[in-house]
């Protein structure tokens, strides 16, 4: 039994490292038991809030971000912290190594109906002479990620992490510590399951319709297989499946609203996601770009996100390719 400090200090990670993973997990714990108690604890439904994304903040939400924001700003290696719940990034010890980005609870609109949500973040070191209560400090390319992962809240916690050096699970134990439950997740590279939100269908590019109807046509059509759909409308659960047992997950540019090039937040979904995809072997791209690769130019912009087995997304990209004047190719680059 082997625990996440241990597990961490045995792949030679930096202590200062570790020190803020367990932090991170010290607030992950505090959610995971509001979310255990639900109705008893009075943390379901919503509040009269908006955030900056225009949505209506769930009391988990408002929870889950005041959790992680107290517990990282107590961590004098925190720098600073951004996330969904908070329109502008809040500094914390100046003299700090890290810079914090996270979703606090992702998958929001499951939590009324007990299906599961999870925690996104994504570690940056802060570059020198950046000001952590600024945005510029956080625009770093994905490929700078230190570390990312979740903590998906399901029929039990299981932290998904990677530093690196592959992606690890490690599931809450009763006794409250993470526990290595599995070592060096590997994404099969083929795969017959597909999850996306089929309702956008009219909204998606032409390309996107083509590679979904030839799914749908299975056997008789051009991939010659049959395939599954699932959609649980939570991003981590949906990654989660993938790790597990491969897939592709893709929530691509529609034209809902021409202004954004997709729904899922580059700096807290699109890239610790693409961190740990790509850890696993699998592939995460816009559909023109890989998502690892973007330039950042706010904290809340979003991205077309399709990610997953790496056959099945090279397949995607393929029906991408000849389009080199799409509005999504512009508005991901
Ligand atoms: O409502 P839809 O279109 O099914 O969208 C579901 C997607 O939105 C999200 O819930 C967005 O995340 P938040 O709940 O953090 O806003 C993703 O987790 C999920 O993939
Ligand atoms: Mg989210
Ligand atoms: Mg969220």
């Amino acid at each position: 039994m082997l625990l996440l400090s241990q597990f961490l200090k045995q792949q030679e990670t930096e202590d200062k490292l570790v020190d803020l993973i367990g932090t991170l997990m010290l607030a992950c714990k505090e959610v995971a038991i509001q979310l255990r108690e639900g109705e008893l604890a009075g943390v379901l439904g919503s509040t009269d809030n908006t955030n900056v994304q225009g949505e209506t903040q769930k009391k988990m939400d408002v929870i889950a971000n005041d959790l992680l924001k107290k517990f990282l700003l107590d961590n004098a290696l925190v720098a600073g912290i951004a996330s969904e719940e908070e329109d502008h990034p809040v500094g914390g010890n100046p003299n700090g190594k890290y810079l914090v980005i996270f979703d606090p609870l992702d998958g929001s609109s499951n939590i009324d109906i007990n299906v599961s949500v999870g925690t996104i973040f994504s570690v940056l070191e802060i570059e020198e002479g950046m000001d952590p209560t600024k945005d510029e400090a956080y625009l770093q390319c994905g490929r700078k990620q230190v570390a990312a992962g979740y903590v998906l809240y399901g029929q039990s916690s299981i932290l998904s992490l990677s530093t690196g050096h592959g992606v690890n699970f490690f599931t809450l134990a009763h006794t409250g510590d993470f526990i290595l439950t599995r070592q060096q997740v590997t994404i099969p590279k083929e795969t017959n399951e597909f999850a996306i939100n089929m309702s956008n269908h009219r909204f998606w590019e032409d390309e996107m319709r083509n590679y979904i109807g030839d799914l749908l046509q299975g056997e008789e059509g051009a991939r010659g297989k049959n395939f599954n759909m699932r959609w649980i409308a939570s991003m981590v659960a949906e990654v989660h499946r993938v790790l597990t047992r491969g897939g592709i997950f893709a929530y691509p540019w529609d034209s809902r609203d021409s202004s954004k090039p997709g729904k899922l937040r580059l700096m807290y979904e699109g890239n610790p996601m693409s961190m740990l995809i790509e850890q696993a072997g699998g592939v995460s791209s816009t559909c023109y770009k890989n998502i690892l690769d973007l330039e950042p130019k706010h904290i809340h912009q979003r991205c077309s996100v399709a990610l997953g087995s790496s056959k099945e997304v090279e397949t995607l990209l393929t029906y991408h390719s000849e389009s080199s004047d799409g509005r999504a190719a512009k508005l991901n680059t």
